[in-house]
C-alpha cells in the first residue's frame, strides 16, 4: 500500500500520536511509514503497531497526504538537510511540525514548497485526553487545516490560535503535563509525610487531581468559586491554603510557566 503519513523521529510524542490514529483507524498500519535511527525502537513500532518502519528519513517524503516532523528541535537543520528537494512537485504533503519553539518563518525557508502547521501537542494525547494547540502557516489552505483537525482530534481537542501565542502553548499544555505530575507526586509525598502508606496516599493524590479536574469542567465552576465550597471557616483547607500562599505555590506555578515559555522560544532560534 502507498504511504500516506509519514512520521520523522519515532520518539515518545510520535507514538502518543501514532497510537490513536491507529486504533481509530485514521490510517491503515501499512499506510504509515516511521523514520527512526534507533532499531530497537524500530522493530517495538513495527510489532507493536504494524506500521512500516525505515532508518531513512529520505522515504518519508513520498508520504502522500502528511508528512509529521517529531524530531528534537535541536536537530532539525541536520534532519532537513538534502529532504526539501526530495518530494514531489504536484501534490507535496502537508508538513505538521510539533517542534517545540521552532517557527512557521524558519519551517517555511526549509520547506518552502509546502502548506505547514506548527503543532503544540501533548503528551495525556495517548489515552485520547490531549489538547493540540495548532498555527498555519502562509501556504495553508482550509483542506490541509481539516486534515490536522482530524489527526489531531483522533488524541483529544483541538485549539486553533495565531502562531505568536504558541510559545505561551508550549509552556502550558505542551510542559504542563510534567508540573501536574510533580503536583500529584508531590501531594502524595505529602500523605506519605501525614503518615498515609505510600500506595493509599498515591491512589487519593490521582483521584483527587483527576476529579477535580473533571468536577471544575462538568460544572464549569470558576477554580476559585471551588476552592471557596472546600474551604469551611477555620477549617482544614483554609490552613493548607495559607501554608501555599507563604509557600509562594502560584507564583512557583506562573514563573514555571513563564519559564517553558521563554525556553520555547530560545529552542526557536
Ligand atoms: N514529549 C512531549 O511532551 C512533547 C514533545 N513535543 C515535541 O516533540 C518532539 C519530539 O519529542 P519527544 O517525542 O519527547 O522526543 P523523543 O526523544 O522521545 O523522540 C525523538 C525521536 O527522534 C529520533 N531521532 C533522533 N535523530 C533522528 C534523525 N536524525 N532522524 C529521525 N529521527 C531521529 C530519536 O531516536 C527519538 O526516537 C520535540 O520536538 C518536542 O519539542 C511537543 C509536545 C509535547
Ligand atoms: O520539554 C520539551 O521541550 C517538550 C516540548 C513540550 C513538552 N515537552
Amino acid at each position: 500500500m502507498s504511504i500516506r503519513l509519514g512520521i520523522i523521529g519515532g520518539g515518545v510524542m510520535a507514538e502518543a500520536i501514532l497510537s490513536r490514529l491507529i486504533e481509530q483507524n485514521i490510517y491503515p498500519p501499512d499506510a504509515v511509514l516511521v523514520s527512526e535511527p534507533q532499531p530497537q525502537r524500530r522493530e517495538f513500532l513495527r510489532k507493536t503497531y504494524k506500521v512500516q518502519v525505515t532508518s531513512d528519513n529520505r522515504e518519508t517524503t513520498t508520504a502522500q497526504d502528511v508528512l509529521l516532523l517529531a524530531v528534537k528541535p535541536q536537530i532539525l537543520d541536520k534532519v532537513a538537510e538534502n529532504l526539501a528537494h526530495l518530494f514531489p512537485k504536484r501534490y507535496p504533503p502537508l508538513i505538521l511540525s510539533i517542534l517545540a519553539g521552532v517557527t512557521l518563518k524558519r519551517l517555511e525557508a526549509i520547506f518552502s514548497e509546502q502548506a505547514i502547521i506548527r503543532v503544540m501537542p501533548n503528551t495525556p494525547a495517548t489515552v485520547g485526553a490531549g489538547i493540540t494547540a495548532i498555527a498555519a502557516g502562509k501556504k495553508v489552505e482550509p483542506e490541509h487545516l481539516a486534515s490536522a483537525r482530524s489527526i489531531f482530534a483522533a488524541v483529544g481537542e483541538v485549539v486553533e490560535v495565531p502562531e505568536s501565542l504558541m510559545d505561551g502553548v508550549t509552556g502550558l499544555s505542551g510542559s504542563g503535563p510534567a508540573f501536574v505530575a510533580i503536583m500529584i507526586e508531590a501531594l502524595a509525598d505529602g500523605g506519605v509525610a501525614a503518615g498515609l502508606p505510600r500506595p493509599i496516599a498515591a491512589q487519593l493524590a490521582l483521584q483527587t487531581v483527576l476529579g477535580t479536574a473533571q468536577l471544575l469542567q462538568q460544572t464549569k465552576l470558576h477554580p476559585a468559586q471551588l476552592k471557596d465550597q472546600v474551604t469551611s471557616p477555620g477549617g482544614t483547607t483554609i490552613a493548607g491554603v495559607t501554608q501555599l500562599e507563604k509557600s509562594g505555590f502560584r507564583a512557583a506555578i506562573i514563573e514555571a510557566v513563564m519559564a517553558a515559555k521563554q525556553r520555547s522560544h530560545e529552542l526557536g532560534r
